[in-house]
């Protein structure tokens, strides 16, 4: 999750104070508790069951090849062995939402910040930020897949360099629209690389199976004037038809794109555009439900 604007409990929202300059802590993985290993196999048990068949092929793979299980919180040390051997990259351990430079930092410096903390047995559904579940089952299996890897790390080198721009909003959104809610088109149909929908179950199945929401191929320029929602579903989903085209992204120079986009009008989340190149033209209505029709 990377909702800037998201309230917190744990981290910078909350006031917290940092103890050291980047923000990590200790993951203290001895210190959890039974209730709070039993609540990570629920949310393990709930995604193991209806990830088949919707997430995308490096995603099950990253999965397979992690000691990543039902029975505990996984222990970042035990992760480490395996990620930094295969891409480089590290987990570290933060008490929440941590300020965008810092965050970017780290991306830079291959090391993803994930939440220590998981969420409470009230909150299974929806949390107000990224908890261990959200980045340790959502986005490590794909930190295992050296394109993801080399983009999420572009991504860092770019965030620093938008911040200076002053154009993060736009560059959040392609993080948004990809690595928290990316959609790519495989062979034998469309499937989940977003780790925003990996780690929840009502967005795994509404991302690909609900006629509500609108998919649309990734355009970049599209993408970046596209708003987005951080309290609720999406209301459209961008498409890939391969993880490598992130590549190409991290490749691209945006700052010829930022001056550009800076004086166009924004999307609406759920406005399809005349030049989209649609999959499915969503009906809406999830949302519109919740404005209470239009
Ligand atoms: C745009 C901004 O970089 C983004 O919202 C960041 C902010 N801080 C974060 N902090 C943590 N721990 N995890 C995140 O995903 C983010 N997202
Ligand atoms: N290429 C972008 C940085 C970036 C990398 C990866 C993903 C998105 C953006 C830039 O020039 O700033
Ligand atoms: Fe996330």
């Amino acid at each position: 999750m990377n909702a800037e604007t998201m309230s917190s409990k744990h981290g910078l929202a909350a006031g917290l104070v940092p103890t050291r300059a980047d923000w990590t802590i200790d993951q203290g993985w001895e210190h959890y508790s039974a209730q709070e290993h039993a609540t990570w196999k629920t949310l393990f048990e709930r995604q193991s069951r209806l990830l088949p068949g919707r997430a995308c092929d490096e995603f099950v793979q990253g999965m397979r090849d992690l000691p990543i299980a039902a029975d505990a919180i996984p222990d970042f040390r035990r992760l480490n062995d395996v990620l930094m051997q295969r891409t480089g990259w590290q987990v570290v351990a933060v008490p929440g939402l941590v300020p965008d430079e810092v965050f970017f930092e780290h991306l830079a410096n291959r090391r993803f910040p994930s939440g220590h903390f998981i969420r409470k047995p009230h909150e299974l559904d929806y949390l107000e930020e990224p908890d261990v579940f959200h980045d340790v089952f959502g986005h490590v299996p794909m930190l295992m897949n050296p394109a993801i890897a080399d983009y999420i790390q572009a991504y860092g080198q770019g965030g620093l360099r938008a911040q200076k721009l002053g154009v993060l909003d736009k560059l959040a959104r392609v993080y948004w629209y990809t690595v928290e809610f990316g959609l790519v088109q495989q062979k034998d149909g469309l499937r989940i690389y977003g780790a925003g929908i990996a780690s929840s179950a009502s967005e795994t199945v509404f991302a690909l199976d609900d006629a509500s929401p609108n998919r649309v191929r990734f355009d970049l320029p599209r993408v970046m004037r596209t708003r987005y929602r951080i309290d609720d579903f999406q209301e459209t989903y961008f498409v890939i038809n391969h993880l490598d085209e992130l590549l190409s992204l991290a490749n691209i120079d945006f700052a010829p794109l930022y001056a550009q986009v800076q004086h166009q009008p924004e999307y609406a989340p759920g406005q399809v555009l005349p030049d989209d190149v649609v999959l499915t033209r969503g009906t809406g209505m999830y949302h519109d439900a919740r404005r209470g029709g239009k």
